[in-house]
């Protein structure tokens, strides 16, 4: 995909797609909006403008090169692409349309407030629209798991994105609500078969948690959003059953 974006935006491909390699291409074609055919006797220019391709960045886009021509192809994408191994990633400029989750933890309210406003930040800057959101508050983290798997199991959202902030104190309280939300997270998941992103600060002090929420640590709502839109890409471009 990043390939494909540094494709449309600098080179001019003079070939154009030949409909024999399309009907040749292997297996999943269709799971690709777009399929170019790189021929390696290709010519690169910067003049986009008249390109039979008509390369959209916000597309998945499939490479496929003839087995002729893949020696003469390595190393424009590396070694691995120039294989018969096809490799799947979801993609970061594909979340307009998916529908997100978001739920967060009450407690630790200082931390987890800063947190959701990262999440949704980040979901804003990439394309995400806000009726495509619901943010649903419980009282704590140990309480995530539960409403994560119920919402993953409403087939509403393509990700379920968990927020929370468990800070140690005195006693072992900490490494029980910790587990907890940890394996509630992972449960939901799995029971529901829909990417729930685990997005919960475990802190030794409110000083780590306030770093990791807009301090000197950066946002990890913020990362957390950025896993859920590359997750549930991934799921809804390549692995919807
Ligand atoms: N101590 C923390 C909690 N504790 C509350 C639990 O999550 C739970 O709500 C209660 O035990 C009732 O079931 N929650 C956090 O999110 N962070 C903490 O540090
Ligand atoms: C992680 C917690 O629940 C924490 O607030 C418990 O604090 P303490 O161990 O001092 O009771």
């Amino acid at each position: 995909m990043e390939a494909a974006t540094a494709f449309s935006s600098s080179w001019f491909l003079k070939s154009s797609i030949l409909p024999r390699t399309l009907h040749n291409f292997p297996n999943n074609y269709h799971h690709y909006q777009s399929i170019i055919s790189l021929p390696v006797r290709y010519e690169l220019s910067s003049k986009s403008s008249s390109s039979p391709l008509r390369l959209h960045p916000q597309k998945e886009i499939g490479f496929w090169i003839e087995p002729w021509n893949r020696k003469k192809a390595k190393g424009l994408f590396g070694t691995s692409q120039t294989s018969a191994v096809r490799q799947i990633t979801g993609s970061l400029t594909c979340a307009e349309g998916l529908r997100f989750a978001i739920v967060v933890a009450r407690f630790n309210e200082i931390v987890t407030k800063p947190l959701l406003e990262g999440a949704l930040d980040t979901f804003k800057r990439y394309l995400v629209k806000e009726e495509d959101i619901d943010v649903v508050w419980v009282p704590g983290s140990f309480e995530i798991g539960v409403v994560a798997e119920n919402l993953g199991k409403s087939r509403k959202y393509q990700a379920i994105l968990c927020i929370g902030a468990v800070i140690r104190g005195d006693t072992s309280h900490y490494d029980a609500v910790a587990n907890s939300a940890a394996s509630g997270v992972l449960s939901a998941g799995l029971n529901s078969g829909v990417p729930c992103i685990f997005g919960v600060l475990t802190c030794d002090n409110m000083e780590q948690a306030l770093n990791r929420a807009g301090g000197k640590s950066g946002n990890k709502g913020s990362e957390a959003a950025l896993t859920a839109i590359e997750m549930a890409s991934l799921f809804e471009h390549h692995l919807k059953l």
